[in-house]
């Protein structure tokens, strides 16, 4: 079957995002490893379809470039934003249903979009793990995906650029701690509202060039633990900087991501499903 496509970017996040308000796509999960595939197939860290939702404007539904159910994905969540706005299915404020929750977004103009997350529930700040004879110094903070946190300065590492990202974070995101594995970003303060992360991503397995859940995690735990003031300027991989808003106040809480989210191009996809 042909499929129409979008791919799509959010700060160097990428996508390949389908309209599957029809249902036709009945196996996304060969089609994601097919799809996002570099050299065989477009290339992106993951797809995302945009589905019927009975309880918002329309429903997300993202997995990874492995196939693996990726749950929310703040990027993606902007990119989606962004879509069904140009497509004409909502206007420049929308709600849209992921994995289960209600997230809020917003177009604020041609380049960037700002999303809202549900306040997360499940933290745990100062959470020893052990790997080999080292113990890292970690954080944990559920914001639609699991992100662990770690402060270089915690961690005696000098430099952030230097961090073997890919085999480290690897160690970490299969730490035994974690049922279904997590997500990792290492955190540098540069000043009270400014941080640099990097993270490695579940289900892609490797760097990506931006996490817009992973930046929320870590400029929470930034506020929470070290004290830094939003709005905090997250500085990505791609050169491209997330701002992130938060507050914890009880009923008027809130916490937001904003950034690029662009239309790289559109296109046919020919495709077999298995
Ligand atoms: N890149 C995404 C996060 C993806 C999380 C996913 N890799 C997983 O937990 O399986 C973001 O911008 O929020």
């Amino acid at each position: 079957m042909q499929l129409k496509f979008f791919k799509m970017t959010g700060a160097g996040n990428d996508f390949i995002m389908f309209d599957n308000r029809s249902g036709k796509i009945k196996d996304p999960v060969d089609l994601a490893r097919y799809v996002c595939d570099r050299h065989f197939g477009v290339g992106a860290d993951g797809i995302i379809l945009i589905e019927k939702s009975e309880l918002a404007d329309f429903k997300m539904v993202y997995f990874n470039s492995d196939g693996s159910f990726g749950g929310m994905c703040g990027n993606g969540g902007r990119c989606i934003a962004k879509l069904a706005y140009q497509l004409g299915l909502v206007d420049r404020k929308m709600k849209f249903e992921a994995n289960g929750k209600i997230y809020k977004a917003e177009i604020l103009d041609h380049e960037n979009v700002r999303l809202w997350l549900p306040m997360p529930k499940f933290k745990k700040f100062n959470l020893p793990l052990k790997l080999g004879k080292r113990i890292y110094k970690a954080h944990f903070v559920d914001t639609g995906a699991p992100h662990l946190v770690l402060f270089t300065e915690d961690n005696d590492i000098e430099d952030i650029e230097q961090i073997n990202v890919n085999q480290l974070g690897r160690k970490l995101r299969f730490h035994p701690y974690f049922e279904n594995g997590t997500n990792v970003n290492f955190v540098s303060i540069i000043d009270k509202d400014t941080i640099r992360m990097r993270t490695y991503e579940r289900g892609v397995e490797g760097e990506t060039l931006a996490c817009g859940t992973g930046s929320v995690a870590s400029v929470i735990t930034s506020v929470e633990v070290k004290g830094l003031k939003p709005l905090v300027k997250v500085k990505t991989t791609s050169g491209e900087t997330l701002l992130v808003n938060y507050r914890n106040k009880g009923e008027r809480g809130f916490v937001y991501l904003e950034g690029s989210a662009k239309i790289i191009c559109e296109g046919k996809l020919t495709y077999h499903d298995k």
